[in-house]
């Protein structure tokens, strides 16, 4: 059972998320007093609460979701909260729902022929999983000897990467120059430090500990470690051919995938800390430049219906600058990872014909 402090915080952040007004994240929309009352006394077997489920979306009003898993039972424990975020988030994933099989898209990359030969609008495309190692709890729940024991055996792994274009070296942060940091990150290859969100979900402790970055000669092939996710596998180049930035990161995730194994649910596909990236984890993005659509009043909704997230220049919570945006595939779960993709590449195809007629 969860103790009375835990249950009274729990009470005082659904009051908090009530009484705010201006919050629209999924977790005040679905977090109601009968599923409260319902899970406020419950806790996994390592020990999370619904109070560790639901602490960054009422540390942070302004979150879109709001809710992260601190283990992978809590997606079945807590699902009375978890499903109707889920349904809403996917597309309408419902709670009897099933993730298809794996399709990353192998023999299908040629499907996904560049978007902007000419390079007047694509800057350049990304794409990016993620993966849980088997046996290892999310961040809250790791202890200090954890990360330090899953960064020495995903490194023990990208040592084992000696040919090829996906051949690189593992920086850990630990030891990394501020002045590095900084520029990997305003390159666009490293995460942040100090996310408030992921801080209020209590998963930065003993940073930078454990966590690092792999990457390739070129930087078109990286992996985060220990960020978010326990990895983060990412491919990306400059310009818009999407189907050679799949291919790399197919390549990629293979490899990793024969040397250690990751949890994988049978109805939430590639589990993650985040609902939002459940099932194939795949975002596959564009920063793109539209300088007539994106001035659209409708611009936002335009996005929606093609099933496309907008995001800033420096990712999520960030703002556009030089009129460049950031736009991905939004549901990750209940289709395939090729679908993922192809959700992204069919609706910036799309958006660059609007842009075009309206030029
Ligand atoms: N198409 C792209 N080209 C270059 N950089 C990109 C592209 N898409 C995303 N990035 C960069 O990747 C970094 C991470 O972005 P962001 O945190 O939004 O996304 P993410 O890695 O998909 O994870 P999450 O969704 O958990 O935040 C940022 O620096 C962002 O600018």
């Amino acid at each position: 059972m969860a103790s009375p402090d835990v249950i009274k915080k729990i009470e005082e952040g659904y009051a908090k998320l009530q009484a705010a007004k201006d919050c629209n994240s999924l977790l005040k929309k679905h977090l109601t007093k009968k599923v409260v009352d319902e899970l406020k006394g419950k806790k996994t077997k390592l020990g999370a609460t619904l109070l560790d489920v639901i602490q960054s979306g009422v540390a942070n009003l302004d979150s879109g979701v709001g809710l992260y898993a601190p283990d992978a039972e809590s997606y079945t424990l807590f699902k009375p909260l978890f499903d109707p975020v889920i349904q809403e988030y996917h597309n309408g994933f419902a709670p009897t729902a099933k993730q298809p099989a794996t399709d990353l898209g192998e023999g299908k990359t040629s499907q996904l022929p560049d978007l902007d030969p000419e390079g007047k609008y694509i800057q350049s495309t990304r794409v990016r999983c993620g993966r849980s190692l088997q046996g290892y709890p999310f961040n809250p729940c790791l202890t200090e000897a954890n990360y330090t024991e899953m960064e020495a055996k995903v490194k023990g792994v990208f040592e084992q990467i000696t040919e090829g274009e996906l051949a690189g070296s593992y920086y850990p942060l630990k030891g990394m120059t501020k002045e590095v940091q900084n520029q990997l990150i305003a390159d666009h290859f490293l995460f942040k430090e100090g996310d408030r969100f992921l801080q209020a979900a209590n998963a930065c402790r003993f940073w930078p500990t454990g966590r690092g970055i792999f990457h390739n000669k070129n930087k078109t092939f990286l992996v985060w470690v220990n960020e978010e996710d326990h990895l983060r596998i990412i491919s990306m180049q400059n310009g818009g051919n999407v189907g050679a930035v799949l291919e790399r990161l197919i390549k990629g995730v293979k490899t990793i995938e024969a040397k250690v194994p990751f949890s994988r649910d049978d109805r939430l596909g590639w589990l993650t800390f985040c609902p939002s990236n459940l099932g194939t984890t795949v975002r596959a993005s564009v920063h793109i430049k539209l300088p007539k659509t994106s001035a659209r009043p409708d611009f936002k909704k335009i996005c929606d219906e093609l099933k496309l997230q907008i995001r800033g220049i420096h990712g999520e919570h960030s703002e556009s600058a030089g009129g460049v945006y950031d736009i991905s595939n939004k549901a990750r779960l209940g289709l395939t990872e090729f679908e993922a993709v192809k959700q992204m590449y069919d609706g910036v195809k799309h958006l660059i014909e609007l842009e075009k007629k309206a030029a």
